[in-house]
């Protein structure tokens, strides 16, 4: 349903200079001693992990246990009480912001935009011009399943739809980090697999650093080449576990892969430790 690649085929990119925010520069994503408190609730406690550049992590964990405070404090949002968070060297919070991509969990569509005009935001944002910025994303319309409603206001659209719009300005702003927080939490299965096998393929084809927060312990298992799991409330990194890579993209390879015997044994642990870390 959904075609392979994110932005269309322009002109072949120089290698980024040195200081370029698309330059990798040592680890992709890295958090040391990463703790946030609002006002009596520590919502992150101690938080260390890393990413390397073009790693894909999941995060999991019970409901308020701070995965998506993690996210927003990465992309220099929400500032850090305690500790220091690295983005592909930048460790200042508009440095980091310039390399992130956000798709929060709440859509945040502007309400008297249209889809494309949505979705475009963050290229307008880069500077391009509003007919440029059209050109960039009117493409990925029809492959996110939004092309006959392109003039379509937030109000007008399902909330399955209103995510796929936030899913592809995320992607459509082009940044070498994606965090990503429930993206296909309000879509119907076949819609949702069908966005999951299109991201795998286009990270497959274009790779970046991604962080990926689900309550879906498959989603991140598909996805990601490491799971870790945060406890309840103050959130620890109670778990990690590497996921092998496995071959082919689209949805045979993902039903192949959901009936491997491995790859349950994989999935089975990861619940066992949800379950401890409630
Ligand atoms: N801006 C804020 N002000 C006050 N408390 C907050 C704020 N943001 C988050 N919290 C609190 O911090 C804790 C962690 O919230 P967070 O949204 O990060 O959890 P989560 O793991 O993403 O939850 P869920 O899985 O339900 O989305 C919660 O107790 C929440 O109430």
């Amino acid at each position: 349903m959904f075609a392979r690649r994110s932005v269309p085929p322009t002109a072949p990119a120089p290698e980024p200079a040195p200081g370029d925010p698309r330059r990798p520069a040592g680890p992709g994503v890295e958090l040391r001693g990463v703790a946030k408190r609002f006002g009596d609730i520590t919502a992150v406690a101690g938080a260390d992990l890393s990413v390397p550049p073009n790693g894909r992590l999941g995060v999991v964990g019970p409901s308020g246990c701070g995965k998506s405070t993690l996210l927003s404090m990465i992309c220099g949002l929400t500032g850090p009480d305690a500790g220091t968070i690295d983005v592909l060297g930048a460790a200042d919070a508009p440095g980091r912001l310039a390399r992130c991509a956000w798709m929060p969990q709440r859509d945040l569509l502007l309400p008297w935009r249209g889809v494309l005009a949505n979705a475009r935001i963050p290229l307008e944002n880069q500077g391009l011009t509003r007919r440029e910025a059209s050109q960039r994303v009117r493409p990925l319309l029809d492959r996110f399943g939004l092309a006959e409603f392109a003039d379509h206001r937030p109000a007008q659209l399902s909330g399955g739809m209103r995510q796929r719009v936030s899913f592809l300005r995320t992607v459509a702003a082009d940044k070498p980090v994606l965090l990503l927080d429930e993206p296909f939490g309000a879509l119907d299965s076949i819609t949702r697999a069908d966005l999951q096998d299109w991201l795998r393929a286009m990270l497959a084809d274009e790779p970046r650093t991604v962080v990926l927060v689900t309550h879906d312990v498959e989603e991140a298992l598909l996805l990601c080449d490491r799971v870790v799991v945060m406890s309840a409330r103050p959130g620890r990194i109670v778990a990690s576990v590497d996921v092998p890579p496995y071959a082919g993209t689209g949805a045979a390879a993902r039903r192949a892969r959901l009936a491997d015997p491995a790859f349950i044994a994989l999935r089975d642990s990861v619940l066992a430790h949800l379950e401890s870390a409630r």
